[in-house]
């Protein structure tokens, strides 16, 4: 099977890829798959310069091709928050639970029509010697007042999907990798280079 290197450490955004990538007959291996410990500083500004920071280091470091992903929920009523700062957004140990947790208290009051938001994902791909590109896709929907579903990770079980109605969390992978953020942009990834994906 052809192998393919996620240059992240997030579990949940792997089973995403795996959900996308298997079908296309890719093993997909991340940071938590190799040796040396890999943890990027994402001292950007955008989701594209956080993603390009960490595939360009990740690729050096491995000396081989990877894509990374940077990625988050930008929530309209809080003015575009967490944003960037998705996964930290409650504080400097990453916890899915207090994240949503800060959420929700934020969203408290707020009514349905005015808690639109949107999950968006950048991929960089980088290579040695190569020049790096980024394709991003987006997925829009609503904050919800409490949690739902059991699947997926991060702010999945807040997250409606009005088209389907359900949260993300409620959907399989397979059903998320449809309609997600990731899964758009990694469709713009495969148009645009597809002897990365064939
Ligand atoms: O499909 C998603 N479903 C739910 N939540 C999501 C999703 N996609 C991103 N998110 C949230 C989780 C995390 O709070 C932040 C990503 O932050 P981000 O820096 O890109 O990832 P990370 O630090 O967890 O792992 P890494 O940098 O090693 O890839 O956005
Ligand atoms: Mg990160």
């Amino acid at each position: 099977m052809k192998q393919i290197i996620i240059a992240t450490n997030n579990k949940g955004k792997a089973k995403d890829f795996e959900a996308l990538l298997n079908p296309l007959g890719y093993e997909v291996l991340t940071l938590q798959d190799i040796e040396e410990e890999i943890d990027v500083e994402e001292t950007g500004t955008t989701f594209e310069e956080n993603a390009i920071l960490k595939a360009e280091e990740t690729a050096k470091i491995l000396n081989k091709p990877v894509i990374s992903d940077d990625s988050g929920l930008e929530i309209d009523a809080l003015n575009g928050e967490p944003g960037i700062y998705s996964a930290r957004y409650a504080g400097g140990e990453k916890s899915d639970s207090a994240n949503i947790d800060k959420v929700l208290s934020k969203l408290e009051g707020v009514p349905e029509e005015q808690r639109t938001a949107r999950f968006r994902c950048v991929l960089a791909i980088a290579a040695p010697g190569e020049q790096t590109e980024t394709f991003s896709g987006s997925c829009e929907g609503r904050i919800l007042n409490g949690r739902r579903g059991e699947h997926g990770f991060g702010y999945d079980p807040i997250f409606y999907v009005p088209e389907l109605d359900k949260a993300m969390a409620e959907l399989a992978p397979e059903q998320k990798a449809k309609i997600s953020h990731r899964g758009n942009a990694l469709r713009e990834l495969k148009a645009a280079m597809p002897s990365w994906l064939s």
